[in-house]
């Protein structure tokens, strides 16, 4: 028997998003009927003013967190069917997460940190490939080297590699230049930037940063749980970052 697998046009979809957060006259409303969708080997920033329910979009859109209301699916397969093992498996198959606190092991190697994924996935990890992922973010020679042992731009490279290890179909980055210098963040954004040239992989970032949203083909803002605006486009971002910082000042003063 064949089976076709009918081709995804979107790597990432969420419709009609709702996110409550407690309940009675406490109820904050975190995403409000939200409907988006990411394009297969497309680079989106997501900004908005603090408490516009951005790191709810990541964490609803990852698999981490749960709608109240809506559907999110990625690559097609509808995530709130799943039971939590299942969305479990999918999570470390098929997406890769990159923070701002880059969250590595602090007892383990840079090359340890990056074999981690393959390993908690039951996966021999080739020495060859964590070799080759550490020279892809320029740390060939930092392996042996522990997380207190590298900056904080290098720390986030290793991050990267590691997410980036298993080849997962989406990428998601929450302030991943939040707490690196303007020379590291911008190592940092070109590794995603290559991630979606070079790969085709979908890279999503939360960013209060107009010049690290600079790096991505679309702008999404948000404001009170909605899309309040956009920029760019698939074809690319037209503007630059005095754009897009203009554009986050309207809506803050709104
Ligand atoms: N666990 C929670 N319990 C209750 N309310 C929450 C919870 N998490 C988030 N919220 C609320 O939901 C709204 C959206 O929060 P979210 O963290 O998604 O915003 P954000 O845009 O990422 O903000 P920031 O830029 O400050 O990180 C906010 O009003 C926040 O107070």
């Amino acid at each position: 028997m064949t089976i076709t697998q009918t081709p995804v046009a979107e790597a990432v979809r969420l419709t009609g998003a709702r996110r409550v957060y407690g309940g009675g006259d406490q109820a904050v409303v975190a995403l409000d009927d939200l409907t988006l969708g990411f394009a297969p080997g497309t680079f989106t920033a997501i900004m908005g003013p603090s408490g516009s329910g951005k790191s709810t979009l990541l964490q609803c859109a990852a698999g981490l967190d749960r709608l109240t209301a809506g559907t999110v699916h990625l690559g097609g397969v509808d995530l709130g069917a799943l039971n939590e093992q299942r969305r479990t498996v999918l999570r470390r198959d098929r997406i890769g997460f990159v923070f701002q606190a880059f969250n590595l092991v602090a007892s383990l190697t840079a090359a340890q940190n990056v074999e981690l994924p393959l390993r908690l996935a039951g996966r021999r990890p080739a020495a060859a490939a964590v070799r080759a992922a550490l020279a892809e973010v320029g740390l060939a020679d930092r392996a042996g080297h522990r997380p207190s042992e590298l900056s904080g731009g290098q720390q986030q490279r290793v991050a990267i590699a590691r997410a980036l290890i298993t080849r997962p179909e989406v990428v998601f980055a929450d302030e991943p230049t939040g707490a690196l210098d303007t020379a590291a963040s911008r190592e940092v954004l070109g590794l995603l930037r290559a991630a979606v040239d070079g790969h085709g992989q979908t890279v999503v970032m939360v960013t209060h940063d107009p010049v690290a949203a600079s790096y991505a083909d679309e702008v999404v803002f948000l404001r009170d749980g909605r899309i309040a605006d956009r920029l760019g486009g698939p074809a690319g971002l037209p503007g630059r970052a005095e754009q897009i910082a203009a554009l986050m000042t309207r809506l803050e003063q709104r």
